[in-house]
């Protein structure tokens, strides 16, 4: 198992790219630690798939390098880099059984009978394929098929890496879950450094440890489910991260208060001047109905979810939401407030670092 290093990394299709947006993988250096679970969110076309190939070596990246520990992998080939990779689709050997598929890796790699015998029984268990290990994999249906090919990439113990690319795209939405905490429990019992793609938040809150968010080429984030919640580096994170997203408002902010239409809004610390275009974020979570003072709120809409309520609504015209307790009542005339420790300042999308404590 290796930490991955990327340094300088860039990727273009383009033979000869003349600006950034010829780049499907904008500059980056990131270190993925050994060990860790990544996921790797973000929507479609932002880089995924182009950064994960890279990874395993399906694609030579046009700048930059990759090194596994302290070793330059940027031209080895993908054999020589001891990854496995699932891809969202199934790929299997039709002619092979469903033995004969899962032990494929451990034969290439020249392991002893009893040793493949003996994991393949294990994997097999693993994704519910033990009655079937002697069939043909041939005529299997193409969920079935994705589990051996998932089986396939869990089989070796030592690899370098496992890279996961949208992997459960096929398969039915109670093995999904299934299959998902057994990938977590074999992550905990083997340590593997494992990346996951997905364009399902919840897929990668429940899998990963450490969630990479990328947005049109560039990772925006790379943090804990709680930092994304709670500190969103960049306003892509916020509304893509959480259910509604971060709201966002224009502003103007001088040290610890923000001025949203010639309202004033208290902030958690001290900014100092900010510059650019500058926007206040606040989770719904983190929004309240007031009739004291506050920002005026439209209602739009309210959604009953279960335990809570989604009141939808706008402030000067922009879209405001906020999670309310089930069953609160909601004035023609309210006026919303933030719990301003909770509030975010950005500047041309990218989060401001406060400068220091608010003011007493
Ligand atoms: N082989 C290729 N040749 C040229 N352009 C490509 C190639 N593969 C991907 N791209 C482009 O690179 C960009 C990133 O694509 P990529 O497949 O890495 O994104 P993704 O985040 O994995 O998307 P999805 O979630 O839809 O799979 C897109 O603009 C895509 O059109």
């Amino acid at each position: 198992m290796a930490q991955i290093t990327l340094s300088k990394l860039a990727h273009s299709y383009h033979p000869t790219p003349k600006s950034e947006a010829d780049f499907a993988l904008k500059e980056m250096d990131h270190v993925w630690q050994d060990g860790g679970a990544y996921a790797l969110l973000g929507s479609s076309g932002c880089g995924k798939t182009t950064l994960l190939n890279i990874i395993s070596g399906l694609v030579r990246p046009s700048h930059g390098r990759v090194l596994f520990g302290e070793t330059d992998m940027t031209d080895a080939p993908t054999a020589e880099r001891n990854i496995a990779q699932v891809f969202q689709f199934p790929v299997v050997y039709d002619t092979m059984t469903v033995r004969e598929n899962l032990a494929f890796p451990l034969r290439n790699r020249g392991k002893d009978a009893e040793y493949i015998k003996r994991r393949v029984d294990h994997i097999a268990a693993m994704i519910g394929m033990e009655e079937r290990l002697n069939h043909k994999a041939r005529g299997l249906t193409a969920d079935a098929k994705q589990k051996i090919s998932l089986g396939r990439g869990m089989v070796s113990e030592d690899v370098n890496a496992i890279l996961f690319d949208e992997p459960l795209t096929v398969i039915d939405p109670h093995m999904k879950w299934e299959l998902r905490t057994q990938l977590k429990s074999l992550h905990r019992d083997f340590g593997h450094t494992m990346i996951y793609v997905t364009h399902d938040q919840t897929e990668a809150l429940t899998f990963a440890d450490k969630v990479v968010v990328m947005y049109d080429g560039r990772v925006v984030q790379m943090g804990t489910p709680q930092e994304l919640f709670e500190t969103p580096a960049h306003t892509f994170v916020g509304y893509f991260i959480g259910s509604p997203g971060m709201n966002l408002l224009d502003a103007t902010v001088q040290g610890s208060e923000a001025t949203v239409n010639g309202v004033p809004v208290q902030l958690g610390a001290n900014y100092g001047s900010v510059t650019g275009r500058v926007q206040i974020g606040i989770r719904p979570e983190f929004v309240s109905l007031t009739d004291e003072e506050g920002l005026p709120f439209r209602l739009t809409r309210v959604e009953d979810v279960g335990r809570h309520r989604i009141i939808r609504g706008e402030v000067f015209g922009k879209p405001m939401n906020l999670v309310a307790p089930e069953g609160q009542p909601v004035g023609a005339d309210a006026r919303v407030r933030f719990a301003w420790q909770m509030v975010n300042v950005y500047s041309d999308d990218w989060r401001v670092a406060p400068i220091g404590a608010r003011a007493a």
